[in-house]
């Protein structure tokens, strides 16, 4: 057993995946909450004073962060207000079983916790949205809907930051993502440690240089309580594509997660770069890159009986849409919100669904 690096006198109990150092398990915990706090202090991440919302799935991430962060709190003097917040996708056998670990995690490091359902707020449970539009596409549906429902959570709440789990492996991860996809605004926003979601909330990610396997010792050395199952419904493709690339190189070599974080930092986009403006959306006052959000468009295909609709290129999207209230208006449509809902309206008459499923049809989206 080999002496532990930080020279306390110990031996040795693990291998720090990060830097190669071998450590006992108390200089590990220093070594792993002192990175976390420097990350918060350095970017200055919280004000004095403020409330926190850590936006807590029940994963090792968000645990990991709720009780580093609780930890620091306390140790350090942040004066913050820590609550946790919990989006409830609708997912049988997976987030039901990871709130009841949220739930303990409320009552472990008491802090209040607010649960907010894709059924309240979209009308639709993800059980629901995968019935209808199959296992190809529903993430797009789901992460669209938890970035707006943690946004509208923390509103609710009236918090002053919303703290999410993200970790280094997820950032190494999303620049990878972005460059493959030439998605050049996207990879010019990716790496902030805090971004504006436009409601005047920053979200921030204290985990940001955190390596996921450190975090999955610290919970396991820490005996934290948190729910490791994967998402039942098919993991998005392309980032796991990103995902098991990183991974074959983490093990040539664990700094290329650092490395590729700090490329992604250093990169500047070219300023002709067709970069989008963040402005809110007319429908539901949320922010958005476009006049009408991303899940107002996804919530409309859903409630069209079209859930095609919203996956297409937006502008092509929003022509569709005219298209159909025109028809809809023409044929004196009662103008409910959710379509379905129209009953015996005219425009609930077959011509005007067929219409507009061979226009989606057409576009191949
Ligand atoms: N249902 C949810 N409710 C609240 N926050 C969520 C939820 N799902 C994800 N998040 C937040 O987004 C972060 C990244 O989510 P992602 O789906 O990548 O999960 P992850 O990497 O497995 O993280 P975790 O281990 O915390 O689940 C999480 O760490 C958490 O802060």
């Amino acid at each position: 057993m080999p002496a532990c690096s930080a020279n306390c006198g110990k031996n040795a109990i693990l291998k720090r995946p990060k830097t190669g150092d071998a450590l006992c398990k108390e200089c590990f915990f220093e070594a792993f909450e002192n990175e976390i706090h420097f990350t918060i202090t350095r970017a200055k991440l919280f004000t004095p004073g403020s409330t926190v919302a850590v936006a807590a799935s029940g994963g090792k991430d968000s645990t990991v962060l709720a009780y580093v962060l609780k930890l620091l709190n306390e140790k350090y003097g942040y004066n913050l207000k820590l609550v946790l917040l919990s989006i409830d996708e609708g997912i049988t056998g997976y987030r039901d079983d990871s709130l009841e670990t949220v739930k303990q995690n409320r009552d472990d490091y008491e802090m209040p916790l607010k649960i907010m359902s894709y059924k309240d707020l979209y009308g639709w449970t993800m059980d629901e949205i995968v019935a209808e539009v199959g296992r190809k596409n529903n993430c797009t549906f789901c992460g669209v809907f938890r970035r707006q429902a943690l946004d509208r959570g923390a509103m609710l709440l009236k918090v002053n930051y919303l703290a999410t789990g993200h970790n280094a492996d997820d950032i190494a991860e999303t620049v990878l993502m972005n460059i493959l996809r030439g998605d050049l605004a996207r990879l010019n926003r990716c790496t902030s440690i805090i971004t504006d979601s436009g409601d005047g909330i920053p979200r921030v990610k204290p985990l940001k240089y955190t390596y996921e396997k450190e975090i999955v010792m610290y919970a396991y050395f820490r005996k934290l309580v948190y729910f490791s199952t994967e998402c039942i419904f098919a993991p998005n493709a392309y980032r796991g594509h990103a995902r098991v690339l990183l991974k074959d190189l983490e093990k040539v070599d664990p700094a290329v997660i650092m490395n590729i974080i700090q490329s992604g930092e250093s990169l500047c986009v070219n300023e002709t770069a067709n970069m989008p403006t963040l402005m809110t959306c007319e429908r539901c006052g949320y922010g958005s890159s476009q006049k009408i959000c991303k899940a107002c468009t996804l919530l409309e295909g859903l409630n069209r009986g079209l859930p095609r609709l919203g996956i297409g290129k937006s502008s092509k999207v929003k022509k569709l849409i005219e298209q159909d209230d025109l028809k809809r208006s023409a044929a004196g449509c009662c103008k409910s919100k959710n379509k379905s809902d129209c009953g015996n309206c005219a425009c609930n008459k077959n011509e005007i669904k067929r219409d507009l499923s061979k226009a989606v049809e057409e576009l191949k989206i």
